[in-house]
């Protein structure tokens, strides 16, 4: 069974009214990285590529801040700290406006135990803009079964 906004509000923070939703919560863009080397996937372990922050539109001095994204794949970090409780597993959709606006989210399974605010991958097949803080994304939980919790290489990622 998915569980609603309410309750997935109470392990995301932090949240406004706005972000609830009945079924999950959205969650909003912090920052976003182009990719700059290989990285790489073995069989044991795995390497992240470097990468660097992309810098918010200068030229027009915009307020709120936005990102202005030429066609191309970037990481998306969320704003939120997100907790996935035991006995649930989280899972990440886009916003229904990003893929209308030829932009798509993809993201993997958020496993219980994680605790961190996490990241997605944003292909852009279309240039964009996006404010820093606008609702990207939208997290929904569903009750799962598990033997152990996550403590896997990303745990407690990105807390300052
Ligand atoms: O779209 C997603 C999906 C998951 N996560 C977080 C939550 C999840 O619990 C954690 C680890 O994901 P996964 O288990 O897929 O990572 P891995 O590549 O297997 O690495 P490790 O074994 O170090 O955890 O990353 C994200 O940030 N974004």
């Amino acid at each position: 069974m998915f569980r609603s906004g309410a309750f997935v509000a109470d392990h995301v923070s932090p949240t406004t009214d706005d972000q609830v939703q009945p079924n999950g919560v959205d969650l909003t863009l912090d920052v976003v990285f182009e990719q700059l080397e290989p990285g790489r996937i073995g069989r044991d372990g795995k390497q992240i590529g470097d990468r660097v922050a992309r810098p918010l539109e200068e030229l027009e001095m915009k307020d709120p801040d936005t990102y202005y994204l030429p066609t191309g794949a970037y990481i998306a970090r969320y704003g939120e700290r997100i907790a996935i409780p035991e006995g649930h597993v989280g899972f990440v959709y886009p916003r229904s406006s990003l893929m209308r606006n030829s932009c798509m989210l993809n993201t993997a399974v958020w496993d219980a135990g994680y605790e961190g605010r996490g990241e997605g991958l944003l292909q852009v097949h279309h240039d964009v803009e996006i404010e820093r803080g606008a609702r990207i994304a939208q997290l929904v939980f569903a009750e799962a079964d598990h033997e152990d919790v996550y403590d896997g290489s990303y745990q407690g990622e990105n807390l300052e």
